[in-house]
């Protein structure tokens, strides 16, 4: 029997490597954290959590980028990347830590989605588990990521997807990232004669970051001077005469007219909209103009810009107090008359058939603005169509009445599912509020805009003509 005092005594633990911060993937975990537990918006959350970095010294410009990068790659891709590590645990992903399901779904985008070397990005992210969670999360985490690198993003759709012959929904949900319904919401708005290479593009477009684009607000700014000297800062936009784009990333904050609010960021299609209605046809008086849904102002300030260029005068109605305080800092310095009233526009406060021209660009869904906020698709649901349904239809009917008899309602929505778009114009048309209202084709207000479908509303899309996928009716009060 060997004596046991004379057994050597247990070697202490090694001293357990106590990892070292890693700000980028600190800070995107607590982004995903914040969009997963309270709800947040990653555009909302993520500007401060990186000012808070850079001051601190924790971060450089590059750094900073990556970090956008992971957040929003790993946002937008969650329902690929949830069918590729469910394929790697052995239980229901419901029953995995929430925050473990984020920092494998961190690893999974650096693995799948980025140049990251697969041994880098493993050992990321376990020293990211072992910093924001404990060392047998980590263990879980290193087990789970090892499996997902033995494949890249190809191997593992042709493993997690069905081909597309089989189920070309599920298939095209799975590769491009989109919940099935609204894969299938977005094939039908492209209409019968889409086939897959068209809905692959525009999946494929909702899954880019789109370019800033600023508007120079007309009579205050210049496309010229946004683009700045010899060209340098930005490019002409493709279709709007007042837009400037930013091509190879820009910081609008930099760009002095913006600063001053004689130019602002504005998609394009957000643009041509107001465009179209400000240049639609219009026999009488042209004095006074109606913004009935303006929060938080990007058109309302175009349109006041335009309006004061011709004498007239914008009235910009929100019925939220906070968005309505961000029109009026949007329209702040407007060189013609203009006012900011917070209302409700289905209880107007102004008296029927006061406007000439007027817009509703109604509460949506935002489905033609996927690109922008990452987490959006993943949260909508389909039922939520039917709660903006009734409201939608409330201010395109009340938007005829505040017209005058001969004047011009646009009814605009950044989504382009037919229930919010043109199902709510012909419903409304069909109603008895309608007061004899009539379309207008939209398209030629547009001019050198191709492929706006048959009219007479137009849609814009993402994969055709790099805006967000906004929807214009034009209507004409006539009764
Ligand atoms: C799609 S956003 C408008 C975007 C705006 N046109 C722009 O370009 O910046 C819709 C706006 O309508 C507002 N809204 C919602 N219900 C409303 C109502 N009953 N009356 C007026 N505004 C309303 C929302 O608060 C939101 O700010």
């Amino acid at each position: 029997m060997s004596d046991p005092t004379r057994r050597r005594p247990p070697r202490p633990p090694a001293p357990r490597r106590r990892p070292r911060k890693d700000p980028v993937r600190v800070l995107a975990f607590e982004a995903l954290r914040a969009v997963d537990e309270r709800d947040a918006y990653a555009n909302l959350v993520l500007p401060p959590l990186l000012r808070r970095a850079r001051d601190a010294g924790e971060l450089d410009a590059r750094d900073a980028a990556f970090a956008t990068e992971l957040v929003y790659g790993t946002l937008r891709r969650q329902g690929t990347y949830d069918a590729v590590i469910a394929a790697c645990v052995d239980r229901p992903l419901r029953e995995v830590d929430p925050p473990v399901l984020d920092v494998l779904s961190l690893g999974a985008h650096q693995l799948l989605g980025t140049r990251t070397p697969p041994h880098a990005a493993v050992s990321a992210s376990v020293d990211l588990a072992r910093f924001v969670l404990s060392d047998g999360r980590a263990k879980f985490v290193n087990a789970v990521l090892r499996r997902i690198a033995a494949h890249d993003l190809d191997g593992w759709l042709t493993r997690v997807a069905p081909p597309f012959e089989d189920d070309p929904v599920e298939h095209l949900s799975l590769v491009h990232a989109h919940p099935r319904w609204i894969v299938s919401a977005l094939w039908d708005a492209l209409g019968p004669r889409a086939g897959r290479e068209e809905i692959e593009a525009l999946l494929a477009a909702d899954n880019e970051r789109p370019e800033v684009t600023l508007v120079a607000r007309p009579g205050r700014s210049t496309v010229e001077e946004l683009l700045g000297p010899d060209g340098q800062q930005a490019r002409p936009g493709h279709w709007s005469p007042y837009a400037a784009r930013f091509t190879e990333g820009g910081e609008p904050g930099a760009v002095p007219a913006v600063r001053e609010g004689r130019a602002g960021v504005q998609d394009e299609g957000s643009q041509l909209v107001a465009l179209a209605l400000a240049n639609a046809p219009l026999a009488g008086g042209d004095a006074r103009w109606l913004d009935g849904c303006a929060g938080p102002g990007g058109k309302a300030a175009l349109l006041a810009a335009l309006a004061a260029g011709r004498g007239a005068a914008l009235v910009a109605a929100e019925k939220q107090q906070h968005r309505a305080r961000l029109v009026a800092r949007a329209l702040a310095g407007n060189p013609g008359p203009y006012q900011v009233v917070t209302a409700d526009g289905t209880r107007p406060a102004w008296r029927p058939g006061t406007f000439d021209r007027v817009l509703v660009d109604v509460p949506c869904t935002g489905l033609g603005a996927l690109r922008r906020r990452p987490e959006a698709r993943w949260r909508r649901r389909p039922e939520d169509l039917d709660g903006f349904a009734p409201l939608q239809r409330a201010l395109l009917a009340e938007a005829l009445d505040a017209a005058r008899p001969g004047g011009v309602v646009g009814y605009a929505t950044c989504s382009p599912h037919p229930a919010e778009t043109r199902a709510v114009v012909e419903d409304v048309l069909r109603g008895p509020r309608a007061g004899g209202a009539e379309w207008i084709d939209a398209r030629p207000l547009l001019p050198g805009v191709p492929a706006l479908g048959e009219g007479p509303d137009v849609q814009l899309w993402p994969h055709r003509h790099g805006t967000d996928a906004m929807y214009l009716a034009l209507l004409r009060r006539t009764g």
